[in-house]
């Protein structure tokens, strides 16, 4: 696993490993994963901004044990069953990290024009003691953090960005108190034009079952 660095490092604690998954197996898991994952389609697949709802710009999906739901972006999703390609994942995760995980959030971008916008992980269902592990398989993409008091003209401090590439078969460790204080994002890359899943596997406190 690598640490990756900043001057704040002690909040930004990321490790990554690249080859998590050698290239064969990271082909044949995005294959499955292509067949099993269904999609959220409707209310589901929107998120509210100041009132409103939109389209994400992207696919997702939430998966895990059972009863579970979470609230993200201010609309509550409930988890399908695990499928058996992300059971082995979430396996192997816990294997590699000695964490265990209840929930998936799956996201797909069909290209370089799907994205993510800049967020925290801060939802009030994680458990704030357990690490967020992120697999990405596909196409490689920049992933951006910005520390809260670096954002924007009006910033209290200058931080340089921490710029990652998530390559496939690729895991990150995003471990407490990270998502304290920095933001993240995955932007558009127009010279993508291949698709890629990413996976968070997080734990939910079961106070928030329901
Ligand atoms: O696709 C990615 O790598 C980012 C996913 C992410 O930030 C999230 O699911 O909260
Ligand atoms: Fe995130």
């Amino acid at each position: 696993m690598t640490r990756i660095v900043s001057r704040e490092t002690k909040r930004c604690n990321l490790k990554k490993r690249s080859n998590c998954w050698k290239r064969e197996e990271a082909d044949q898991l995005f294959k499955q994963l292509e067949e099993e994952v269904v999609y959220s389609t409707g209310e589901e697949a929107k998120v509210h901004v100041f009132g409103k709802l939109y389209n994400i710009p992207r696919k997702q999906a939430t998966h895990g044990d059972a009863g579970l739901t979470y609230t993200y972006s201010g609309v509550k999703r409930s988890a399908c069953p695990w499928t058996p390609t992300l059971e082995y994942i979430r396996d192997a995760v816990t294997k590699t990290t000695g964490q265990a995980f209840n929930f998936v959030l799956v996201n797909r971008y069909k290209d370089g024009q799907d994205h993510m916008g800049e967020h925290r992980d801060d939802e009030k269902e994680l458990d704030p003691f357990c690490p967020i592990a992120s697999v990405s398989l596909g196409a490689a993409r920049d992933f951006i953090f910005r520390h809260r008091d670096a954002r924007g003209k009006q910033s209290s401090r200058q931080i340089e960005p921490v710029k990652l590439e998530l390559t496939h078969g690729s895991l990150l460790l995003m471990n407490p108190p990270t998502n304290t204080f920095w933001y993240h994002s995955l932007p558009v890359r127009k010279r993508v034009l291949l698709p890629r899943i990413n996976l968070t596997f997080r734990r939910i406190v079961l106070d928030s079952k329901k």
